[in-house]
């Protein structure tokens, strides 16, 4: 018995031993691996890796497999990962036609992950079955969507907000793109930030009723220009703002209009003397704006007209031209007035006479003329009380000193004013009528410099002021008060806190719905884990997991779902971390946060993107957009083109770079690739979301084929590519490279007016395997790339005034890659090469034989 043990234990030794020594080589054969990790990938290991990570991995594109391999490597070799991390990004890049970014790291991949939610407007349950659009991936695990939903509560991503028709766009994009950089010189991400937030504000009015149109279109055009004295080009593009956006509402009632078109005909160029130019396209957009009117009686057409005719040429030399077409238009506009009561016409004649020559210095016969002319037209439009036209009266002799500095007694007689005035016009509730009294009072000296506390009672105002009047949703409301908030500041340079909370408020919405719907799919999942698997990460349990459910719920109002969770969670674990801080917020409830619908509203571009192949979101109606050759000045070379837009003009050019021209470009940049910075916020810390990506210049000068290239881009453009500044060309060429979700939200290239971007030239340098579109929200269009082809657009219509309908975004990469190189041409070499037509707004199509022609010669 005793051999018989002995023995035994000795077989178990041995086999122990044996055991052993299998694992000491094992881990020298890892250690190895891991010492000299081109081995290591060489042979494939990285393969076998993943796949004993995840179930059913098809390869390294899909989204998901990205998303483990970051997270294996993040968590379990770190430390491999640091030592050899360009070998790490060179084999994923060699092997599987992916690039990641630099610092692809589980945040950014978790972006990735949410982004192509958002755009792609997938449903958290295809994502973690690894489903996106039918193309089939691993799925995630419950650690996974832990992951996600928690990143979601604190995500810094542009969600797909809402869906603004095409002439809401325009004016949306228009007023901001144009007025607010113009005014103030605001830093371009202020000015994106600003723009963001005016489109989801703007949204709100969309569905507003037609009288809510009128008050808040009334409001822009009245108010705005009305603030700071504007620079000529300001005015000019405030009042180029008016022209497109009002047309593009609702058709507003006749005395709306009227009231809204005399302001500006008159008022505008008044303040300011504007150019000769810019007061024709004031006056040009009167005449536009007011057709369905009724005939005036004699004599007021004279006195109007008179006015007209003297006032405006007096003050700003306006051409003989348009002083006619000015005074044509009120002859025209101002016929259904009623007699004036004496004492109104006394009030507000006194008013003009002080105010308007006190501004100016008015010659004594252009005063008189503008007396009668207010005289005629302000009591005329609202049958005034006489109580009324007294405040009015006083409102307007104080109001315009206001602009400047007032003094409390006046900014209370103002406020006085416009109670009664705003009162009598709208029937206010007595609560409203205060707060529009409030508003004013604080509104006016704001205009200087906000304190932040005035900030904030002014967008509270409005809060108040426009729910009460046109049942605004809670949400709408914030979002125009923030809208106020910012725009006040706006005007005054942002200080950096500023453009924090407003960026904020506009990039940071915490995703509070997405986050539940991975909360809830973790849970669902929770069951399917694997031991390997909760091995990786510690696996949070589902008490925390409802604890951390009950917390977003908090933030968005609803107590009683909280509150159930935590007594399910505190059931399952009466201990965990998250139950003590929920049971301490359900005692002191955090402020409710306004809730994104996502899905209920999708936007253009999110639609847009989702289409599979290059088409038009409505189908286009224009019959000259065809299919063409676009001959260049070399015989041999003829283009087959596609015409997508006329006006703005957008088209296409297929084969325009050979495959081997193509390959050049990559190339050439391959080691000088640098990830883009385009903050969203002033805060430097925030993770670049506007535009992710890696850039690189190219010389025109480096290389045959990039001067080639330029070359071919002059010739089929008929434009000057090679501007010269000095010695140096301005503008080489950019080629840029897009990974997994890799995109470039909407933007116009001539961001700011001064950029001067004429048209924009882009090459695609690769096909993209899925997604990355290039899209036009407010055109309806969506091209995908293709390989060699070009896409042209200009940023600046035939008049060479900005256009804003040529927006466009760079929808993100859901698999595979893109390559794209970018020549963007300049206007000052081109100013007169491409030649505006006679009418306003002809067509690119119209001015291209011309544009030839010149080219040729
Ligand atoms: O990548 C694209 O499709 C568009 C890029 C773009 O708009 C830009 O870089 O300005
Ligand atoms: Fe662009």
């Amino acid at each position: 018995d005793v051999v018989t043990s002995s023995m035994k234990i000795r077989r178990m030794v041995t086999e122990e031993k044996n055991l052993l020594l299998k694992l000491k080589s094992f881990i020298d054969n890892q250690i190895e691996s891991i010492k000299n990790m081109s081995q290591f990938y060489a042979d494939r290991r990285l393969q076998l890796l993943l796949e004993n990570a995840t179930t059913n991995m098809t390869d390294l594109e899909h989204p998901n497999t990205i998303y483990h391999v970051i997270k294996k490597f993040v968590y379990q070799y770190g430390k491999a990962l640091n030592e050899n991390y360009d070998f790490f990004l060179k084999t994923i890049q060699k092997s599987t036609d992916v690039y990641l970014s630099e610092q692809a790291e589980i945040n950014e991949a978790s972006i990735a992950l949410l982004r192509l939610q958002i755009v792609y407007n997938l449903s958290v349950a295809d994502m973690v079955d690894g489903d996106y659009l039918g193309y089939k991936g691993p799925a995630l695990t419950s650690v996974d969507a832990v992951e996600l939903g928690v990143f979601a509560l604190s995500a810094r991503i542009v969600p797909a907000r809402h869906s603004l028709s095409p002439s809401t766009s325009q004016s949306v994009s228009q007023h901001v793109t144009v007025c607010l950089p113009a005014r103030h010189s605001l830093s371009p991400c202020t000015s994106q930030s600003v723009s963001q937030h005016v489109t989801v504000c703007l949204h709100a009015r969309h569905s507003l009723s037609p009288s809510t149109s009128q008050s808040v279109s009334q409001h822009v055009t009245v108010c705005l220009p009305a603030r700071h004295s504007l620079s000529p080009s300001t005015s000019q593009s405030v009042s180029q703002h008016v022209t497109v956006c009002l047309p593009a509402r609702h058709s507003l009632s006749p005395s709306t209009s009227q009231s809204v078109s005399q302001h500006v005909t008159v008022c505008l160029p008044a303040r300011h003397s504007l150019s000769p130019s810019t007061s024709q396209s004031v006056s040009q957009h009167v005449t536009v704006c007011l057709p369905a009117r009724h005939s005036l009686s004699p004599s007021t057409s004279q006195s109007v007209s008179q006015h007209v005719t003297v006032c405006l040429p007096a003050r700003h030399s306006l051409s003989p031209s348009t002083s006619q077409s000015v005074s044509q238009h009120v002859t025209v506009c101002l016929p259904a007035r009623h007699s004036l009561s004496p004492s109104t016409s006394q009030s507000v004649s006194q008013h003009v006479t002080v105010c308007l020559p006190a501004r100016h210095s008015l010659s004594p016969s252009t005063s008189q003329s503008v007396s009668q002319h207010v005289t005629v037209c302000l009591p005329a439009r609202h049958s005034l009380s006489p109580s009324t036209s007294q405040s009015v009266s006083q409102h307007v002799t104080v109001c315009l000193h206001a602009r400047h500095s007032l003094s409390p007694s006046t900014s209370q007689s103002v406020s006085m004013h416009v109670t009664v005035c705003l009162h009598a016009r709208h029937s206010l509730s007595p609560s409203t009528s205060q707060s529009v009294s409030q508003h004013v009072t604080v509104c006016l000296p704001a205009r200087h410099s906000l304190s932040p506390c005035t900030s904030q009672s002014v967008s509270m105002h409005v809060t108040v002021c426009l729910h009460a009047r046109h049942s605004l949703s809670p949400c709408t409301s914030q979002s125009v008060s923030m809208h106020v908030t910012v725009c006040l500041h706006a005007r005054h340079s942002l200080s950096p806190c500023t453009s924090q909370s407003v960026s904020m408020h506009v990039t940071v919405s915490k995703d509070y719905l997405t986050s539940l719907d991975w909360l809830n799919a973790s849970i669902t999942k929770h069951s399917d884990m694997t031991y390997t698997q909760t091995l990786l990460i510690e696996l949070p349990t589902i008490a925390v997991l409802k604890a951390v459910m009950g917390l977003v719920y908090l933030r968005i109002g609803k107590i009683d779902e909280a509150k159930h969770l935590y007594n399910e969670s505190k059931m399952l674990d009466p201990k965990s971390f998250s139950l003590a801080e929920l049971e301490q917020q359900l005692l002191n409830p955090p402020d409710v946060e306004p809730v994104i619908e996502r899905k209920l509203t999708v936007s253009n571009y999110s639609r847009l993107c989702r289409l599979r192949h290059q088409q038009f979101h409505q189908p286009p109606n224009d019959v000259r957009l065809v299919c063409r050759y676009r001959e260049t000045l070399l015989p041999y070379y003829r283009f087959q083109e596609e015409l997508l837009s006329i006006s703005p003009f957008v088209s296409l050019i297929y084969k325009f770079t050979t495959d081997t021209e193509s390959e050049f470009f990559k190339s050439a940049v391959r080691n000088k690739l640098k990830k883009v910075e385009e903050p969203d916020s002033a805060d430097d810390s925030f993770i670049t979301e506007a535009r992710t990506g890696q850039v690189a210049y190219v010389e025109e000068n480096s290389s045959e084929t990039a001067r080639r290239l330029v070359h071919k881009i002059a010739h089929v453009t008929y434009l000057e590519t090679s501007f010269q500044n000095g010695k140096k060309a301005v503008d080489s060429l950019q080629v840029v490279n897009y990974g997994l979700a890799g995109h470039f939200k909407v933007h116009n290239d001539s961001a700011l007016e001064t950029l001067h971007r004429m048209l924009t030239f882009l090459i695609y340098l690769s096909d993209v395997k899925m997604g990355g579109a290039t899209v036009f929200p407010q055109l309806g269009l969506s091209v995908t790339p293709v390989k060699n082809m070009a896409l042209m657009w200009y940023n600046f219509n035939t008049s060479h005034q900005y256009e804003t309908m040529t927006s466009h975004a760079a929808c993100p990469v859901l698999r595979g890659h893109k390559w794209i190189l970018m020549k963007l041409i300049k206007n000052q070499p081109n100013i007169f090469r491409r030649r505006c037509g006679l009418q306003p707004n002809v067509s690119q199509l119209e001015i291209e034989e011309d544009m030839k022609r010149r080219y040729r010669i």
